[in-house]
């Protein structure tokens, strides 16, 4: 006989699936709410207990020059690594030029036509494309105020057919050219834990990329709802592009233990990279990965970032990650267990976006 049961989800949590459901049915995203002329924000992006606290407007992440002496760059990278997880790069080699219409023919796509941009508008990722509001909308407590293109550019190709034609070749190429800036960096944050320059690439942490190309609108009650939760990146290392509105910000702690955000200023031409929770692990704890998020976005124009993140690229069932055994020490015992890429990832996205806690799944 079947048993009278109590519905554990209230009226509001129906209403909220509807509400989240017939959001991502536009297929318009933010961008659509923004062109309607809301005033408002719907209740699904009201984020609960957001304390904007306020940021220490002295303090800024380290900015590194990759023009100086190798030496001197690698000891600036490791300090940075190990002390805030967050650098900006400069005299990187990359053109400014190449950076700007990167992220101008992105925003491009942003502004078509809604009826040319939603036939884009795609949520799985077959094929290495997603076109979406909110990649975690239907896991996270509140959605955020952006949309997002995810192409997976490695190891496997996308099908180039499912990127957008204004911005195609321009995201392939960005692809390829940040590669080269990925593949001295990790070299020296290599040489900075004093294990061999090719660890990292051996590992083939320069294959597996996903860039994640976000575009925030402008948003009518910024003060209720933010860009991007706070969250640590799951990958090895970020490298990231953005224009000149500014709202990412990175969480510190003073000596007494209090928290706080740092906001980093955008500087034209330079590539914000951070630490993610694999090279956390890696590195036996000796670089951190760091919280960081994004304001909502309370300037008249659109905000646009390009992430790409670096993953291994072997994820076979013998292919583990942990900390490197070179770092490894009596003194120094493995602070991690080893894993596959896929019991990684499957923790990873069985977990809500914005919890800290991915690399506390895999200590000993
Ligand atoms: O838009 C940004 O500045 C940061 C985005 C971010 O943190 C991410 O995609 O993981
Ligand atoms: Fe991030």
């Amino acid at each position: 006989m079947p048993m009278a049961t109590t519905i554990e989800t209230g009226p509001s949590s129906v209403d909220r699936a509807a509400a989240l459901k017939e959001f991502d049915e536009t297929k318009a995203g933010v961008k659509g709410l923004v062109d309607s002329g809301i005033t408002s924000i719907p209740s699904i992006f009201h984020h609960p207990n957001l304390h904007i606290t306020s940021t220490t407007s002295h303090l800024s992440i380290p900015t590194i020059d990759f023009s100086l002496p190798r030496p001197i760059v690698v000891d600036l990278i490791r300090s940075a690594s190990i002390n805030w997880g967050f650098f900006q790069l400069i005299n990187h080699g990359i053109p400014l030029s190449t950076i700007q219409t990167t992220i101008s023919t992105f925003r491009s796509f942003n502004e078509l036509p809604t009826n040319v941009r939603c036939k884009h508008y795609k949520r799985g990722m077959e094929g290495g494309f997603s076109y979406s509001s909110n990649v975690d909308l239907y896991k996270s407590v509140a959605a955020s105020w952006r949309d997002t293109i995810q192409i997976m550019t490695g190891p496997a190709r996308p099908d180039l057919n499912l990127i957008p034609e204004v911005c195609r070749m321009e995201l392939v190429a960005w692809d390829e050219r940040a590669k080269e800036v990925a593949r001295e960096l990790m070299g020296m944050m290599c040489e900075g834990l004093g294990v061999g320059v090719g660890r990292m690439e051996e590992m083939t942490c320069l294959e597996g990329r996903l860039m994640a190309c976000h575009y925030y609108p402008p948003c009518p009650e910024p003060d209720q709802t933010m860009g991007t939760a706070v969250h640590t990146d799951p990958c090895a290392l970020t490298l990231l592009v953005e224009d000149q509105v500014g709202g990412l910000q990175v969480k510190q702690e003073g000596e007494d233990g209090e928290e706080f955000w740092v906001d980093v200023k955008p500087v034209p031409g330079a590539l914000v990279i951070n630490v993610g929770d694999l090279l956390q692990i890696m590195s036996n704890d000796t670089y951190k990965s760091v919280e960081h998020r994004v304001r909502a976005n309370s300037e008249q124009d659109a905000r646009v970032s390009i992430a790409i993140f670096y993953n291994p690229g072997k994820r076979g069932e013998l292919d583990l990650y942990g900390p490197l055994p070179e770092l490894i020490s009596s003194e120094k015992p493995a602070v991690y267990r080893n894993f596959t890429m896929r019991e990684f990832m499957g923790t990873f996205f069985g977990k809500e976006l914005r919890s800290k806690s991915l690399v506390e799944c895999f200590k000993l």
